[in-house]
């Protein structure tokens, strides 16, 4: 299983105003993989997610999911309906209700109509949510107010939402941005144990983070392809270290600084 591609990107090119943002760029994501996507700023890798979910139509190239479906003209909610699910940067959790409530709402928003007329919490969705909620580490928060909870745990919170919606990519968006080490590390760990079911693709500047937990790492450059491979492979790269490390060989990216 872990060999099939579940999203391949092939030559995507995206325009603004005759600017190329992206230019050619492929992309082959397997099943049960935890990819990140890194980068100098203005590389492109944020308009890569935009094309995956939909946001950004592009003007050339091919984004097939689950080795059938072309992707590129289909609107937002239906790829969110496919199962590629994508978080960004300010979390949108409901602040004022609690973190069960959080998760309840999450749950029926799964729910097809006819499923909804039913629509009594069923001890599946009860174990759902409580699987849930281990995996996010809130069990003993399940009835704190979400908009109490520390920035990673809200962070925690919407990445557990968008589980129950069962995705089968997630598409995060500089997720450690803002945490605290401890933080950082605990959302590592999580990253992994979601990619053990879905594939997950990560853009990150964080490098400390990055060389941490990434076992595959791409790097985009003005809109292309500059590198793959793990993070050993991409670090000791000429290219990468002069596009990305600044033009010096044994420079090190520290936290925050790329
Ligand atoms: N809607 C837009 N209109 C015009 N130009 C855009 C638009 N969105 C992005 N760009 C430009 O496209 C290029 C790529 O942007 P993108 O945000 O994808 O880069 P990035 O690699 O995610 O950068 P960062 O790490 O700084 O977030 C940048 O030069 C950016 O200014």
């Amino acid at each position: 299983m872990k060999e099939s591609a579940i999203l391949q990107c092939d030559d995507v090119t995206v325009e603004f105003d005759g600017f190329k943002a992206v230019q050619g760029m492929s992309l082959k994501l397997l099943k049960g993989e935890l990819r990140f996507l890194i980068g100098p700023n203005g590389a492109g890798k944020t308009t890569m997610l935009d094309v995956i979910c939909g946001k950004v139509r592009p003007t050339a190239g091919r984004v097939t999911f689950g080795g059938k479906v072309d992707i590129t003209r289909k609107k937002e909610h239906q790829i969110a309906e496919l199962g590629i699910g994508r978080k960004f940067q300010a979390p949108s959790i409901f602040p004022s209700m609690s973190v069960m409530e959080n998760l309840e709402i999450a749950m029926r928003q799964k729910r097809t109509v006819f499923a909804t007329l039913f629509a009594k919490m069923l001890d599946e969705d009860r174990d759902r949510i409580g699987h849930q909620l281990t995996m996010i580490g809130l069990q003993e928060k399940s009835g704190w107010r979400a908009g109490g909870l520390s920035h990673g745990e809200k962070q925690w919170l919407e990445i557990g939402m968008m589980l129950l919606q069962e995705p089968e990519i997630l598409l995060l968006d500089e997720p450690v941005a803002g945490m605290t080490d401890k933080e950082t590390d605990k959302t590592g760990e999580l990253l992994h144990e979601i990619a053990r079911k879905r594939s997950v693709v990560v853009v990150e500047h964080d490098m400390e983070f990055v060389r941490n937990f990434a076992s595959k790492v791409t790097v985009m450059h003005e809109g292309k392809l500059l590198k793959e491979g793990s993070m050993d492979e991409v670090q000791s790269d000429d290219r990468v270290a002069e596009v990305y490390l600044g033009k010096r060989r044994d420079a090190d990216v520290s936290r925050s600084t790329a």
